[in-house]
């Protein structure tokens, strides 16, 4: 592999209204250093990409803006979301995930109906009037494009579900709690072409009402949905910057490299 200069990097302000940031992020796991000082900050209402190879820390990344790496790793700096510091001890987790939602790799609704996977968070956090629950119901599903597909047999098994569907219903289940922002860990990964394109349209029309920052190993995915993309190597961020300009005028050689594929 080509060895760069990590200490250089080029990290593109956002002109923006921020949404949430990192300040100095380190992330450790025992006495590996898999996530090395990372500033970055997210436009509210955009979509933005992290790129990279495999293990260049993305996932990583990702997990800490809604503290999933609390029990895996140690995480260092800060996470600047409405002035407070989410990475703070004292902040209470399960409401920053309220407000911070997210979506793996592979769909994982509960053993559950379609209805009651949506209605479950909600039920759990003492909401119970009937109008409001199905009123989420219903936009959830619709917002994540689902809705069509399944008003008609909304009591049928998630399982049931295709991939694809699966994948729309975790992200329905996910906005159901009334997000700002939305984490996605490479969701079309597991999906054939025509569902995934159905994930970036969803992607697409969901940044009207939530802020989207999602992983990705399609540069080509990237291109289409995103306004921002972030490039990682070795767990650095190497650039930072509108997608348009990352893609087609990249400042810094290893991120021109990957793009060329010419990283090996
Ligand atoms: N739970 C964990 N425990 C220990 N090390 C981990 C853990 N998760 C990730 N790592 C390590 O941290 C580094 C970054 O991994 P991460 O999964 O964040 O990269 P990635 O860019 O998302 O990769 P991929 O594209 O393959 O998903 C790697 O060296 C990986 O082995």
């Amino acid at each position: 592999m080509k060895t760069y200069n990590l200490e250089e990097n080029s990290i593109a302000k956002v002109s923006d209204e921020i949404e949430i940031s990192s300040e100095n992020l380190q992330v450790y796991y025992g006495n590996s250093h898999a996530i090395f000082d990372a500033n970055l900050q997210f436009a509210k209402n955009q979509v933005t990409s992290l790129i990279g190879a495999s293990g260049s820390g993305k996932s990583t990344y990702l997990r800490c803006l809604n503290r999933m790496n609390d029990k895996l790793a140690r995480v260092d700096g800060k996470i600047m979301y409405k002035d407070t510091d989410i990475n703070a001890k004292k902040v209470n987790v399960y409401e920053v995930r309220k407000q911070i939602g997210m979506v793996f790799q592979m769909p994982n609704p509960f053993a559950k109906s379609i209805k009651e996977n949506i209605l479950f968070g909600l039920q759990s956090n003492g909401i119970h009037d009937k109008n409001v629950l199905e009123e989420r119901l219903e936009s959830s599903l619709k917002e994540a494009a689902l809705w069509d597909e399944v008003k008609d047999e909304l009591s049928k098994s998630a399982l049931a579900l295709s991939g694809g569907q699966q994948q729309r219903l975790c992200i329905a289940r996910s906005i159901a709690m009334r997000p700002e922002i939305l984490l996605l860990d490479e969701p079309a990964s597991a999906l054939d072409p025509i569902s995934t394109l159905k994930i970036e349209e969803t992607v697409k029309a969901l940044k009207k009402k939530y802020t989207i920052i999602i992983v990705t190993h399609s540069m080509a995915q990237a291109t289409r949905i995103s306004d921002y993309t972030a490039f990682f190597h070795l767990g650095h961020v190497v650039e930072y910057d509108k997608t348009t300009k990352l893609f087609n005028d990249p400042s810094m050689p290893a991120t021109s490299d990957y793009l060329s594929g010419d990283f090996g």
